[in-house]
């Protein structure tokens, strides 16, 4: 079964029962603290449930004029039904060791009357229980469906618990809490369903009788009751009810109401008349009502607070996913159609982010003027003009087709193409997974092996949905077209109304390789650190630049490189002393220094060493081992970082320091080849649970992590951990 079976399922249920559920998790979330706040009252006498029954009747009877019932109730609180010696009757809570009253019955507040009568029947009597009911069925059922999305998009059961990427916030916590409120919103949903049906008599019932054990004699010696066996082996832990004899007739005797049985005891020698065993039945009910509304545990209730807030949740996330992938994915309106058009595009996706990238080309091509079709992978069809295609593609599971392309190997099979096409394929994925772009991968080797595909460009991979990485793809594929085409971002857009204003502290002399450095200073408090990011709108662009910061004495480091034609780069090249710039900082834990562990290696090339600039200056918790490595062009491409470095060494801050040149008459090297002389260090880190942090250019990237997985393979014997890698490349 494909996983838009149980998407489909899941949010039909969902849409259907949203309101009705909506009222059930407020309520249910209200009335989880009636059971704490009734648990908290201060009527749990200590060690109560040790007394004996004979024991607590002697008691009462020593106190009160009559006793008609006792009873430990969910709270563990003792209750007496008595008739005082002023000849009142009452009923109250008592210590059992002295029978005295010790409180009132608790009263239900209004707002737990109003919560329940809403959560049970919406104020609609036995209409709204069978609604009630029904929506608790429903949201069973969304219950396992979620499961088996889960399971389906993590590529197996085994995979259920392994780690997830936090790419989006609304999905990736929606997949984490589900994972954890799975079970409790299982057990309170069934439990719902099963208390519904036994309010309209739905479950069979149970024909158990009293089975005699002792006939009534007569003329029996009267024993007292404190001094019946049974009264003397039994405690208020094994009691919930007991019922006094009515009168002193024969036929009349306590009826003892215990966990599992119910017991008819001779008021004369306490000798067991009969008794009946409690069925399955009976004891469903009364756990269903326990797990249901958590009466007597705080624990429980707790969980079932959480549980109510968990479904509030999933409402919100799960509406707010399903409008992001509808509108990153239905908003493409093709105005030729496959045999007309001269590009094809065919798209990839689970969650329809790819569709937003497609949708970025299909305009920039169709401003062209040119003729172009957007379809998915699982539509793949013949196309009678087409000479170009472009395959856009996620990956999903592990290293699987996502959703809307599980079809396409059967398909380019068998349907026959009547023209030649040029393709290039592009990957969306995550370096964090194994398989990174693995179905970008079988795309492509699918197409190499048609005889009606060309290849065009060879295939690109995009991680983490870089919009950097993107635009020089297509800045490469629309050259190789003799195109020019204009891209739009179609992500984060322009959002300065929170830009917060900096202040030029310094901007270095621009080097041979056009890079230099940039110190900001914030003009208000900010929370940030090295790592993070600086997002920079430049003037009349829509398009937002991002630059990793280090943080250096509270102000903000940039390495640029200047750009011919780079709007912003020129911007900030031109900027002095104490100008302004607006900007914002974009939080990016990923790439946080680690706080935990022992020792970091940190690898960059040209201006991908300004958060290590930062880094290697951090003030950090524990004593830390830093190494840097770093690869520039020439010597005079790092004199305007070896300040910060000197400082870190003579701080003893950094322990390492291993640099490269490419362009140098003396040393031509790059970083790789300095990583891979000191594989010793580096597969030390890794076996010391180290960390390896990579900022740079994603060739470099891909160069160094090529390495890493040799170092890992040869000399540790295992597959590079990715848990150990932290990347900002660009
Ligand atoms: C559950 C899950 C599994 C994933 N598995 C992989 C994988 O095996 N390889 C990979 O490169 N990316 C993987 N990714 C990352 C996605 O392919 C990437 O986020 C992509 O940009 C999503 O595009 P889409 O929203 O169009 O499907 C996975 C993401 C998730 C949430």
């Amino acid at each position: 079964m494909t996983i838009s079976i149980w998407r489909y399922s899941h949010l039909t249920l969902a849409i259907f029962s949203s309101i009705f559920i909506l009222l059930a998790a407020l309520t249910g979330a209200v009335l989880a603290f009636e059971p704490i706040s009734n648990k908290l009252q201060p009527y749990a006498v200590k060690n109560a449930n040790t007394l004996s029954l004979s024991k607590t009747i002697e008691n009462l009877k020593a106190e009160y004029d009559e006793v008609i019932s006792i009873e430990t109730d969910k709270n563990d609180f003792v209750v007496a039904s008595v008739f005082t010696n002023e000849g009142k009757s009452d009923t109250f809570y008592i210590n059992p060791f002295t029978a005295k009253k010790i409180g009132d019955i608790i009263e239900k507040a209004p707002v737990f009357k109003f919560a329940t009568n809403l959560h049970r029947s919406l104020f609609l009597k036995s209409t709204g229980r069978v609604i009630v009911g029904f929506v608790s069925f429903l949201l069973f059922l969304m219950g396992i469906t979620g499961v088996l999305l889960i399971i389906k998009r993590q590529g197996g059961v085994k995979q259920f618990f392994s780690k997830i990427i936090k790419e989006d916030f609304k999905q990736y916590y929606h997949i984490i809490i589900g994972r954890y409120t799975l079970i409790p919103i299982v057990i309170v949903t069934f439990s719902g369903v099963y208390l519904s049906l036994e309010r309209f008599s739905l479950i069979p019932s149970e024909k158990r009788s009293h089975v005699l054990i002792e006939e009534f004699g007569a003329d029996i010696p009267k024993t007292k009751i404190q001094d019946f066996t049974l009264f003397k082996t039994l405690t208020l832990n094994d009691i919930r009810r007991v019922e006094f004899p009515f009168s002193d007739a024969m036929e009349d005797h306590f009826v003892l109401k215990l966990h599992d049985k119910e017991l008819f005891v001779n008021q004369y020698n306490g000798n067991i008349v009969s008794e009946k065993k409690q069925g399955l039945v009976a004891l469903a009910s009364s756990w269903s009502m326990v797990l249901h509304t958590g009466q007597g545990t705080i624990m429980w209730s707790v969980v079932l607070l959480l549980t109510c807030i968990a479904i509030l949740f999933f409402m919100y996330s799960g509406f707010a996913m399903t409008l992001n992938r509808r509108n990153n994915s239905i908003k493409i309106k093709n105005k030729f159609n496959k045999d007309t058009a001269e590009y094809i595009i065919l798209v990839g996706s689970e969650t329809g982010s790819t569709f937003g990238f497609a949708k970025t080309l299909y305009k920039a091509l169709m401003a062209q003027g040119k003729s172009v079709f957007v379809s998915e992978l699982n539509k793949y069809s013949s196309y009678k003009k087409a000479e170009h295609l472009v395959v856009f593609t996620s990956t999903y599971g592990d290293g699987e087709a996502p959703a809307n392309a599980k079809n396409f190997k059967k398909l380019i099979d068998h349907i026959p193409q009547q023209n030649t096409l040029q393709y290039s394929v592009v990957g969306f994925g995550s370096l964090a997974y194994k398989g990174f772009c693995n179905y970008a991968i079988v795309v492509d080797s699918l197409l190499q092996l048609h005889q009606k595909f060309i290849p065009n460009l060879s295939l690109h991979k995009i991680n983490n949905q870089s919009f950097n990485v993107f635009s020089d793809w297509v800045a490469s594929w629309s050259k190789s077209k003799g195109l020019d085409l204009k891209i739009e971002k179609h992500i984060n857009t322009a959002n300065t109304e929170n830009s917060k204003l900096f202040r030029v502290v310094r901007r270095s002399v621009i080097n041979s390789d056009n890079s230099f450095l940039l110190e900001l200073e914030p003009t208000q408090k900010l929370k940030f650190t090295s790592g993070d990011l600086l997002s920079v709108y430049p003037k009349n662009e829509q398009i937002e630049r991002l630059y990793s910061i280090g943080k250096v004495n509270k102000n903000i480091v940039l390495s640029i490189k200047k750009h011919l034609f780079g709007i912003c780069s020129n911007y900030f090249s031109e900027l002095k002393e104490n100008d302004m710039v607006l900007a914002n900082i974009k939080p990016n834990k990923e790439f946080h220094f680690p706080t935990s562990a022992k020792e970091v290696v940190m690898i960059s090339n040209g201006t991908g060493i300004a958060p290590f600039l930062g880094m290697i200056n951090n003030k950090n918790p524990e004593p830390v081992k830093s190494y840097l490595f770093w690869g520039g062009r020439t010597k005079d491409s790092y004199k305007m970082y070896s300040e910060q470095i000197d400082k870190a060494f003579y701080n003893k801050k950094l322990s390492g320091l291993y640099i490269s040149f490419s362009n140098e008459e003396s040393q031509k090297k790059y970083v790789q080849n300095s990583i891979m002389e000191k594989s010793d260090l580096i597969s030390r880190v890794l076996t010391n649970k180290g960390v390896i942090m990579i900022c740079g250019s994603i060739a470099m990237q891909n160069g160094v992590l090529e390495i890493l997985k040799n170092i890992s393979a040869s000399k540790l014997n295992r597959p590079l951990n990715l848990s150990q890698i932290k990347t900002d490349c660009y």
